[in-house]
């Protein structure tokens, strides 16, 4: 990236209507409005790949189920002070009685990538980015009525009786802000949670694209109604003199009106004592543009209907702009769209160049899965104990049958049951490639012994089956989800599960234990894409469960009885390592949307 397109040091003010590398994406609006939630959508949307969320540094207590470095860094008064002093702030504030801030650096770094930086910041916050200079667009989301806004506040649990109460007060304020000239570029009214998602998601990809914002998106005025003598008389407090809370009332403008002109049913707008109704107000229809009148005239899905159906020479030139650059984008960055879904070696395209680390890789599922990866452009970090073998496979990789350069294939040896060892490996692929870090992890490592029934079993193979196939998955799998986090650059996980993950073979001859370390694994793979959900994050997660499969593993089961594998693997037709291999490429080909979160298959012959 140029120095044109990076950060500009605070206080600079570039033109922040030319065009540039991606820009900040500020979502703005009072506490409860829906802004984590459309964040939430947006980061786990068909963009989520070009944008990145700040995590903001707050000196907040975490809420249940909020995590540390995920939601918020949550920190210490002192160091928040620290961090003020040392000027790492692109902006901070204290609010509702707490101070939030926002990393320079973080900042700073998700745009020089490429990324468009996704901002939740409070009013104040929103004027220092503003004023700052930094290329951003700035969007303020507002609630259909105070009413509302406090219902989903209630709704969502999270607020003391004191703390709700600060937050409603502060909404008015907040709200009001609306009218500060140039201060927000996009007003969305949020009653409508789907069109206010679409309309985030196509401002998003404004943002990734460079693009500045359209004009007239937030109307001249903005009136917050209120009703009665409770809601004029807090409005009054909270906004000043010339505050346009309560200008209204219930006089100039009628609440009817006021729901007309915001797009809503007038059932739903009707008042009741102290809450308030929103409504955009352009000063004089001749003077008002037409994407302010769309706003006037209805929700967010009426204004895109209207610029949907526009003649093409009445289209902003931007947006002309903004198609041209999502169709070469499209074009570079392979298949994200609906068509996409069914067309692996179009999918596949968009990890060219990923890095993909494949544990288990010296025989069997995880070498052809190396093979296939290589084959299909990734680089590779193949994981594996035995050294030799690992020579072999690069060998392979690097022959001309498959064609890898020998700078994108990199064998480690490493033993998953080792948590340093398993630890190290970011350190060790950042100082083979320094751009990159885990984006794609096939935890494949796993091995079954024979020896292991619950009348009789040796502790040792139990232990064996628990830190392999469990523990090692786990680790594996929380070291690339860190090298994720750092980077903020999420990608794919993908566990060999196995059929022994759904039903329990042979359990006389010693598989229940086998299976109980699967089921394990199924439920770490149903957990982490819960996990990731609740995290808000864009990773995707897939199991696959092969049943037999011909590879060492049943001879490894045997403790090296060739004549004991050879029994299994000659009783059937079994599935081969290459078709389980390609089962993890239609995996990683699903445009971003669809995440395939199950794939079991048998040969078919096999009966259980
Ligand atoms: N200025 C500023 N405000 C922030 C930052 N992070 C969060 N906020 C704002 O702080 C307010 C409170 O956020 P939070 O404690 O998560 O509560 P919630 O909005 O009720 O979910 C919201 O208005 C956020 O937009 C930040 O880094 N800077
Ligand atoms: N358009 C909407 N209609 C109804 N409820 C919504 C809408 N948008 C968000 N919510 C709900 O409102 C509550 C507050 O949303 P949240 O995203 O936590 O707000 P914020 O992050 O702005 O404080 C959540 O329970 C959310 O599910």
């Amino acid at each position: 990236m140029g120095a044109e397109q990076s950060t500009p040091a605070e206080g600079q003010a570039p033109d922040s209507n030319t065009l540039t590398g991606p820009r900040a994406l500020v979502v703005c609006g009072p506490s409860g409005v829906g802004k984590g939630t459309l964040i939430k959508r947006l980061m786990s949307g068909p963009d989520a790949a070009k944008l990145a969320f700040s995590v903001s540094h707050t000196t907040r207590k975490a809420r249940d189920g909020e995590v540390d470095g995920i939601h918020y860094h949550f920190v210490s008064k002192e160091d928040f002070q620290e961090g003020i002093a040392a000027g790492r702030f692109l902006e901070h504030a204290e609010v509702h009685a707490n101070l939030y801030g926002t990393s320079k650096q973080a900042v700073q770094d998700t745009l020089t990538s490429g990324k468009a930086a996704v901002l939740d910041v409070d009013v104040q916050g929103a004027r220092q980015i503003r004023k700052a200079g930094v290329p951003a667009l700035l969007v303020f989301v507002a609630p259909p009525s105070l009413e509302e806004l406090e219902r989903r506040l209630r709704g969502r649990g999270t607020e003391t009786p004191v703390s709700m109460e600060r937050r409603i007060q502060n909404a008015r304020d907040e709200i009001s802000s609306l009218n500060e000239r140039g201060l927000f570029d996009y007003l969305l009214l949020n009653d409508d949670l789907e069109a206010t998602a679409a309309e985030l998601s196509r401002i998003a990809q404004r943002a990734i694209a460079g693009l500045p914002a359209e004009p007239g998106q937030v109307p001249d005025e903005v009136r917050f109604e209120e009703d009665g003598e409770e809601g004029a008389a807090a409005a009054g407090a909270a906004g000043g003199a010339d505050s346009v809370l309560g200008i209204g009332g219930s006089g100039s403008t009628s609440n009817a009106a006021a729901a007309a002109a915001a797009g809503m049913q007038a059932a739903e707008a009707l008042p009741t004592v102290g809450s308030g109704t929103i409504s955009t107000v352009p000063k004089g229809a001749q003077q008002s543009s037409p994407a302010a009148a769309a706003h006037a005239q209805g929700s967010p899905v009426a204004q895109q209907r209207q610029q949907q159906s526009a003649p093409a020479q009445q289209q902003q030139p931007q947006q002309q702009e903004l198609e041209q650059q999502q169709e070469q984008e499209q074009q570079l960055a392979g298949p994200s769209g609906a068509a996409a879904g069914g067309d692996v070696a179009a999918g596949l395209d968009a990890w060219r160049g990923k890095v993909a680390l494949v544990t288990g890789a010296s025989s069997g599922i995880g070498w052809a899965v190396c093979e296939a990866l290589g084959r299909a452009g990734l680089r590779v970090v193949a994981v594996a104990r035995r050294r030799e073998r690992l020579q072999e496979l690069q060998q392979l990789v690097l022959s001309a049958a498959v064609g890898m350069a020998p700078s994108d294939f990199l064998p480690v040896v490493c033993d998953v049951t080792k948590e340093a060892e398993v630890s190290a490996l970011p350190k060790i692929i950042v100082k083979h490639w320094p751009d990159a870090g885990v984006d794609v992890l096939v935890n494949n490592a796993g091995l079954s012994r024979n020896d292991a029934s619950l009348f009789d079993g040796n502790t040792a193979s139990w232990v064996e089956m628990v830190s392999t196939n469990i523990l090692g998955n786990a680790m594996a799998t929380r070291m690339a989800l860190q090298d994720m986090r750092r980077r903020n650059s999420w990608g794919h996980v993908i566990n060999m599960v196995g059929l022994s993950g759904h039903r329990i073979p042979d359990a006389p001859a010693g598989g229940t234990f086998f299976a109980a370390t699967k089921f394990a694994v199924r439920a770490i793979t149903e957990g982490l894409r819960q996990e990731a959900r609740a995290n808000k994050v864009p990773l995707r997660v897939s199991g696959i469960s092969p049943g037999l499969v011909e590879t060492e593993f049943f001879t490894v089961r045997a403790f090296g009885d060739e004549s004991a594998a050879k029994a299994v693997t000659s009783s059937m037709q079994c599935l081969q390592p290459s078709d389980v291999a390609n089962a993890v490429l239609w995996c990683l080909s699903a445009p971003p949307y669809m995440e395939v979160n199950d794939i079991v298959i048998r040969p078919t012959q096999q009966m259980i």
